[in-house]
């Protein structure tokens, strides 16, 4: 299903936005705020208020600490002594903090030094940081630097009283960072006080905002956010809109990168058997299973081979000649958690196999897919990627996740995404991003829209939507999902969605009528009442794929359910934003046949 934007249907594949055929993610233009001021004038509890309001994944706090010039012995020994300046602007490695702030500009994977207070020194040990999608810099000479500043989308200045700000720090030094009375007195008297007067105070002329009075300015600081708010707003609609432009026909779908599992009887009879009410839990996972190898072996058709360096003696004696061998490592990456439900049949293939995980969730109310975190092994150079999701509707999940592990140093013609079920819109978003990328799918929605479907949002609809009624009519979302042990299996949940209207002038109001047609013609309009959004959230977050909880929803056996009962939060999220609303009654528990398997290995990078 299209979840991002009215999707021409590939007859009339006409639209040539050749602006579009790129993908930028959120965090290649992270929205950048300094906030500078006195030591203990309170920059970080500022800092930190404004994380904990605005409440974006992937907010990096990025303290200009960490860039303090590295000591020689002799300058650790005066600063131990109290005697070290480490208030001018010449402490700081000005450069490294500049290149720091740019390579997270440009999105790129950073390394951030640790810096220890107690030894006057940096650890040695290394912060990565990755797809931030704000960045705070906190520090007394973050509004400094031109260069820095003119990274920066607000500046921000706290205006604390040098007295507070001197009673701050005494207790501060002496609590958290270890240091004796008399030696902090020293240190304020003979450099902090001289330099915060003369050389950190001027930058509050560099600011946008100042806050008087520090974090005790709620009001001053409900107002930052507000703005901030709407900042990032904005660029959250021009990344949906970005992404809905990915999923336009800028060239009819070019199939020599898909491969779709021929209708074979054979594996059409495994999809009978799993539609198939009659069919057994372990019968169930068994044949899911059994689809899955089918799909990996296909995407392992793609991992390059060359001659065995050697000749092969068989137990007979006889010598083969032309003997091949594997020549690419293969490492596999989920977006968790519906690409999961591979592993099992991913680790009877390739038992070593070393898997990474990317976690991306749609926001619940506008649908713009976000990277929440990232588990990636270290890639070497030339292997092949496997990257797992159980469906791709709208692509933009799958969008992100190549994009993340392009950025990890992997080549776009060695990424191969499985995938269980997907939209012809969705592989067209994905290949328009990333052109030399290779798709292996099971079921790929109709290429030419059928009699009554008219487009893939009713095909994907109908998949999802099978036989998912009540006897009252009540429709019931159905999912086949990865549970907490790693098996397909189904939840169950009847519906209750409010219509309301679309969202006049956001880049999503297209897609929200259209959602609310959809959900119209499939029996949803009763409910509470929700704001429109929320019910694109719906369609979104399923359609995306986001929602760590959704899996394969094609095969579907509505008498397979289990109780809803679990605590991740965006499964409630999820469930809330979603107003797919869970009754006791209607969910039963589907008891387990099997006894959990062993977990999986995340590779950290
Ligand atoms: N409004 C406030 N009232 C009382 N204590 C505060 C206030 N704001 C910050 N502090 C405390 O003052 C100390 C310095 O604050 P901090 O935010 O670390 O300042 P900075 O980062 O500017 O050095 C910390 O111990 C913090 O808990
Ligand atoms: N080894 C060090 C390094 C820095 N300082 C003091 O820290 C102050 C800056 O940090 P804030 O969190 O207070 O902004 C700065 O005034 C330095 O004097 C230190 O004491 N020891």
């Amino acid at each position: 299903m299209s979840a991002l934007s009215p999707q021409p249907s590939s007859k009339s594949a006409t639209h040539t936005d050749l602006q579009a055929n790129k993908y930028i993610p959120p965090w290649t233009s992270p929205y950048i705020i300094g906030v500078a001021g006195f030591s203990g004038s309170g920059k970080t509890t500022v800092a930190q208020k404004i994380i904990e309001q605005i409440n974006e994944p992937w907010t990096v706090l990025l303290s200009m600490d960490n860039f303090y010039k590295p000591l020689t012995p002799e300058q650790r020994e005066l600063a131990y002594q109290n005697e070290y300046d480490f208030d001018t602007p010449e402490a700081y490695d000005l450069e490294g903090f500049y290149n720091c702030i740019i390579s997270l500009k440009e999105g790129k994977k950073t390394q951030v030094p640790v810096y220890s207070f107690a030894l006057h020194n940096r650890t040695g040990e290394n912060i990565s940081i990755y797809g931030a999608n704000v960045i705070i810099v906190e520090g007394i000479y973050s509004l400094y630097d031109p260069k820095v500043l003119a990274l920066m989308d607000t500046k921000i200045y706290v205006d604390t009283d040098l007295d507070i700000c001197y009673c701050r720090r005494l207790l501060r030094d002496i609590v958290e960072r270890k240091r004796d009375i008399e030696g902090i007195i020293e240190q304020w008297e003979k450099f902090v006080k001289p330099s915060s007067v003369a050389s950190v105070k001027p930058t509050m002329y560099n600011a946008d905002i100042v806050i008087p009075h520090g974090s005790d300015n709620t009001k001053a600081i409900d107002m930052i956010i507000k703005h901030i708010r709407k900042q990032l707003q904005k660029k959250s609609e021009e990344h949906l809109a970005h992404l809905a432009g990915l999923g336009r026909v800028v060239v009819p779908l070019k199939y020599d990168n898909i491969k779709v599992l021929p209708k074979t009887n054979q594996l059409l009879g495994m999809k009978s058997i799993i539609l198939n009410r009659e069919t057994s839990n372990d019968d169930f996972i068994f044949y899911f299973d059994r689809i899955a190898s089918t799909l990996i072996s296909e995407a392992l058709e793609l991992v390059h081979y060359s001659p065995a360096p050697y000749d092969i003696i068989t137990p007979s004696g006889h010598r083969i000649t032309d003997g091949v061998v594997q020549a690419q490592e293969v490492v596999a990456v989920n977006i968790i958690k519906s690409g999961d439900c591979f592993m099992r049949s991913l680790r009877k293939i390739i038992p070593e196999a070393i898997v990474g995980k990317v976690l991306i969730q749609s926001d619940s109310q506008t649908g713009e897919p976000q990277l929440h975190t990232e588990r990636l092994p270290q890639f070497s150079p030339g292997c092949k990627v496997l990257l797992f999701d159980a469906q791709v509707i709208s692509g933009a999940a799958a969008t992100m996740a190549v994009k993340v592990i392009l950025d990890h140093g992997v080549e776009e013609s060695e990424i191969v995404l499985v995938v269980y079920l997907a939209s012809e819109t969705g592989l067209r978003r994905i290949l328009n991003a990333f052109p030399n990328v290779k798709i292996v799918v099971g079921n790929l929605s109709a290429v030419e829209p059928k009699e009554g479907q008219d487009n893939d949002t009713d095909w994907w609809m109908s998949m999802r939507f099978i036989d998912a009624r009540r006897d009252d009519g009540t429709p019931i979302f159905i999912n086949v999902e990865t549970d907490r042990y790693g098996l397909p299996t189904l939840s169950l949940r009847p519906m209750a969605v409010t219509l309301g209207k679309p969202d006049v002038g956001s880049p999503m109001a297209d897609e929200q009528s259209r959602a609310v047609a959809m959900m119209s013609k499939f029996g949803c309009g009763s409910g509470r009442d929700l704001p429109i959004s929320a019910i694109s959230g719906t369609i979104m977050r399923a359609a995306t794929v986001c929602d760590t909880n959704v899996a394969m929803t094609s095969t579907i056996m509505p008498n397979r359910h289990r109780t809803v009962n679990r605590a991740e939060p965006s499964s409630l999220a999820w469930i809330a934003s979603a107003m797919v609303l869970s009754s006791p009654e209607t969910v039963t528990a589907f008891p387990r046949a099997r006894p959990p398997i062993a977990s999986m290995t995340i590779v950290h990078g």
